[in-house]
């Protein structure tokens, strides 16, 4: 690992080509293994035996992890806007993203296509796991994955904020078991308030659209 430090405007350069630390590689190994999980074994069907045996062997996972010391991110978060960030602290942030995060268990995985001034789109293809109504993406996990997507877009285009107000509008089926993309881009600024815009399409059905605006902390702004 270098000695290299990283501000808050390299976060997005220094994740893309700093090599991926030996335990992130472990973690993502975790982390996609019970993702595996989650997408096989919900609705699965199985004799009351074969339930109870994953259950058993589960439990005694999860009895063997116990509860592990874990790292306190902000303390990461507090040396980025110092410029004094890690390769390994930038790890520490942003592999457990909730959405596309490789070592994040609960985060749908994406593949960004791409991510520059101009906006970002990606690639995802989500599982039973995340259905709301038969055969279609839950509205809530749709509100999370734009969330994410529109502030991607912001930190793509080297901005930092959280969300302030985000407009969703459900415009058709969103399917699971599908290759879906989500796209986003800044459309304006005013001070601290960035205007972000996006949505979710299939194929070339647009099925959700969103718009939102996105504050600059007044310590950065
Ligand atoms: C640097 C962080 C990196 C994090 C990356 C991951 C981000 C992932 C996306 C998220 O999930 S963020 C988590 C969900 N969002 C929050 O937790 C935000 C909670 N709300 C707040 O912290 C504050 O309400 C907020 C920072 C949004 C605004 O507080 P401020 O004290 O900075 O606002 P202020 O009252 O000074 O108003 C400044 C301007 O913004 C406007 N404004 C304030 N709150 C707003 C709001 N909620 N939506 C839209 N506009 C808003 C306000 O009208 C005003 O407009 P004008 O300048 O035109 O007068």
């Amino acid at each position: 690992m270098s000695n290299k430090t990283f501000g808050p405007f390299e976060l997005q350069k220094a994740y893309n080509n700093e090599p991926v630390p030996a335990d992130f590689v472990e973690r993502r190994r975790i982390s996609a293994a019970m993702q595996t999980l989650a997408e096989r074994l919900i609705r699965a069907e199985g004799d009351i035996d074969t339930l109870s045996g994953w259950a058993d062997q589960l439990e005694a996972l999860v009895a063997t992890v116990g509860e592990p010391d874990r790292r306190d991110t902000r303390a990461a978060n507090r040396k980025l806007f110092t410029g004094s960030a890690t390769a390994e602290d930038i790890f520490h942030m942003m592999d457990y993203d909730p959405v596309g995060g490789p070592s994040n268990p609960i985060a749908p995985q994406v593949e960004w296509l791409q991510e520059d001034q101009n906006g970002i789109e990606g690639a995802l293809r989500l599982g039973l796991q995340y259905q709301g109504p038969p055969g279609r993406v839950h509205g809530g996990v749709i509100a999370w994955l734009l969330d994410a997507a529109l502030s991607r877009a912001l930190h793509a285009a080297f901005r930092l904020g959280v969300t302030g107000t985000l407009n969703i509008r459900y415009l058709a089926a969103t399917p699971i078991e599908d290759t879906i993309h989500c796209r986003a881009r800044i459309t304006g600024q005013e001070g601290r308030k960035i205007f972000v815009e996006g949505g979710i399409w299939h194929g070339d059905t647009q099925t959700v659209s969103a718009e939102g605006i996105w504050l600059t902390p007044k310590s950065l702004g």
